[in-house]
């Protein structure tokens, strides 16, 4: 079994990191490559966890790993950010996070605190406080960059870097502002790629997924408030982000195909530069 453990310096919130849950949780399931992050004020317990497990512990310090890029992906509710994320990733070979999908896991994980918090926000088309949706995006990034690093062993430094998409974040700026605190210049943030639909596609997109998706959100009520949240808290992140130069806006109301072919071109152009 080997666990890795990932000391995080910065993250004030994870100072109180149940470590007691940890091992619990660990003992139940032995057999994985466990990632978790702790803080720094928690070395000492990691000496104990480490004995735990006979030294079969890696210690990885996020500030001693490569710095990877990152791609935000914004757009209405049913704006096709997630069919367009996988497509990209397949193609690119970009790691996709959903912050959506990170918070319906959360909110379905037995014996979460955030369980009750995150369901209602979804249902009434609000934001999750970035504490915890930024935890959950970090915790996810880590992992597959630990994956990264492991990959390139045996250099005193990891060389590798990640690339991510962060699909449906920052929405707000509570999510921008955490994102500033927590993670920074610790990434480099590339590109915000925004879809854009007129709202009657929104709409009807959203209601045909609802048909089958389980989702509490695909509804007309719950999309009126998504489109608000979208209108009246996102589009104020996508203008910030204009001002760095940084956003290219896409038509997604075309076809799939169509969207996917505009997203090649600007991802291409931007490896290019990036060269
Ligand atoms: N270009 C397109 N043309 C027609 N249908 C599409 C297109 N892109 C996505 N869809 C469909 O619309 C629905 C919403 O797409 P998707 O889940 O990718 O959107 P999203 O922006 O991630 O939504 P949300 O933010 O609500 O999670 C899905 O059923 C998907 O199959
Ligand atoms: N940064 C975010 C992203 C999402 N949420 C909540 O999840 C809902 C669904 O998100 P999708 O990206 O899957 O559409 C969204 O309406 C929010 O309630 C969030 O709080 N913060």
């Amino acid at each position: 079994m080997s666990v890795i453990v990932i000391i995080k310096r910065w993250l004030s919130y994870s100072r109180n990191f149940p470590l007691n849950l940890y091992l619990k949780r660990l003992n139940q399931q032995p057999t994985v490559n466990y990632c978790h992050t702790v803080s720094f004020s928690n070395i000492q317990r990691i000496s104990l966890i480490n004995r735990f497990f006979n030294n079969n512990c890696k210690m990885y310090d996020w500030n001693n790993l490569p710095r990877p890029n990152v791609i935000f992906v914004l757009g209405g509710p049913g704006a096709g950010k997630g069919t367009q994320c996988n497509l990209i990733s397949k193609k690119f070979g970009h790691v996709h996070l959903s912050a959506g999908d990170l918070l319906r896991k959360e909110q379905n994980t037995a014996g979460s605190q955030y369980g009750e918090l995150i369901a209602e926000h979804i249902k009434n088309g609000t934001i999750v406080p970035v504490e915890i949706t930024c935890k959950l995006l970090m915790n996810a990034m880590l992992e597959n960059m630990i994956s990264l690093a492991k990959m390139v062993e045996g250099n005193d430094k990891p060389i590798a870097t990640g690339n991510f998409l962060i699909d449906g974040f920052p929405r707000n700026q509570d999510n921008l502002d955490g994102w500033q605190k927590f993670v920074g210049d610790k990434v480099n943030v590339q590109l915000v790629l925004v879809f854009e639909c007129p709202e009657e596609v929104y709409i009807a997109r959203c209601l045909k997924r609802g048909q089958h998706s389980g989702r509490a959100d695909d509804n007309p009520e719950s999309m009126k408030k998504r489109l608000d949240t979208h209108l009246n808290q996102t589009m104020p992140i996508v203008k910030y982000y204009e001002k760095l130069d940084l956003v290219k806006r896409i038509d997604s109301s075309r076809s799939i195909k169509e969207v996917h072919e505009e997203c090649c071109t600007i991802l291409q152009s931007l490896m290019a530069q990036a060269k």
